[in-house]
């Protein structure tokens, strides 16, 4: 892969958290291409959401570099690199993390009030967010509905709108699926791919299930890109 292709690139990463001394992450070399989905397999505790955190530079690694788009996190002030996270990145969290009271269309808006650029390429953002919810299978009265009023399934539907809004480049998921039964993962998985695929969204996606992998078009394990060290429990 050519450099200048990659959404995301890691090199020579090294991390441990202050003031533990029982775990460290070493990531030598990890890249993500333009458009590609990556599955993300490891065992609990192997550091995944640690590399997730990494990745969106809510910490900085010890050593090496983290490259989105081209820009090196680590080079960014703590304001501006926020910033960059809400224009460049679409989180999917594993509980999802809707503002409870919210509606709908506010939680889907939310990334873009600390993204101008990001807003700028939603365009008329409300009718973006409507559009959202229609392809994501939602009903369309559903906007102004209070977050806290909606089904497991909805609540994840919303939550991949409002990763997707303003096609970020790169969309990162810390098990989307686990809360979910075995066909509400597959049609979960039908639209986020349907949407990624349309806007060349590139997707690292953290899971504990291989069974996932065949949907992606790689599978890596954290014992297979990082060097971890762990304490005997
Ligand atoms: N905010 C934090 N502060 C201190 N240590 C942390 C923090 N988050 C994770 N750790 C530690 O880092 C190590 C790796 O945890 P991490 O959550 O990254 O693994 P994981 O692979 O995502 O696990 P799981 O699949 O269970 O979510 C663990 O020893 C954990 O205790």
């Amino acid at each position: 892969m050519q450099v200048g292709d990659a959404v995301l690139a890691l090199s020579k990463v090294a991390y441990r958290w202050p003031g533990r001394t029982a775990f460290s992450l070493t990531v030598p070399d990890l890249s993500v291409a333009k458009g590609e989905s990556v599955l993300l397999l490891g065992e609990s505790g192997s550091g995944k959401s640690t590399l997730l955190s990494l990745i969106c530079g809510t910490v900085l690694p010890d050593r090496g570099t983290v490259k989105v788009a081209g820009t090196n996190i680590a080079g960014l002030s703590g304001a501006a690199r926020d910033r960059f996270r809400a224009e460049q990145i679409g989180v999917i969290f594993q509980q999802f993390n809707l503002l409870p009271f919210g509606s709908v269309v506010d939680n889907i808006l939310l990334p873009l009030r600390f993204a101008p650029e990001r807003r700028a390429r939603a365009g008329h953002a409300a009718s973006e967010a409507a559009n959202l919810c229609t392809a994501l299978g939602l009903p369309t009265d559903i906007t102004q509905a209070k977050a806290n009023t909606l089904s497991v399934g909805q609540q994840q539907r919303v939550a991949v709108a409002r990763a997707l809004i303003g096609q970020p480049p790169l969309i990162v998921a810390d098990e989307p699926t686990s809360a979910l039964d075995a066909n509400s993962q597959v049609a979960f998985l039908d639209l986020l791919f349907a949407q990624t695929a349309t806007h060349g969204t590139s997707l690292l996606m953290v899971s504990h299930d291989p069974r996932l992998g065949e949907r992606f078009d790689r599978v890596i394990s954290m014992e297979d890109i990082a060097l971890i060290e762990r304490a005997a429990a």
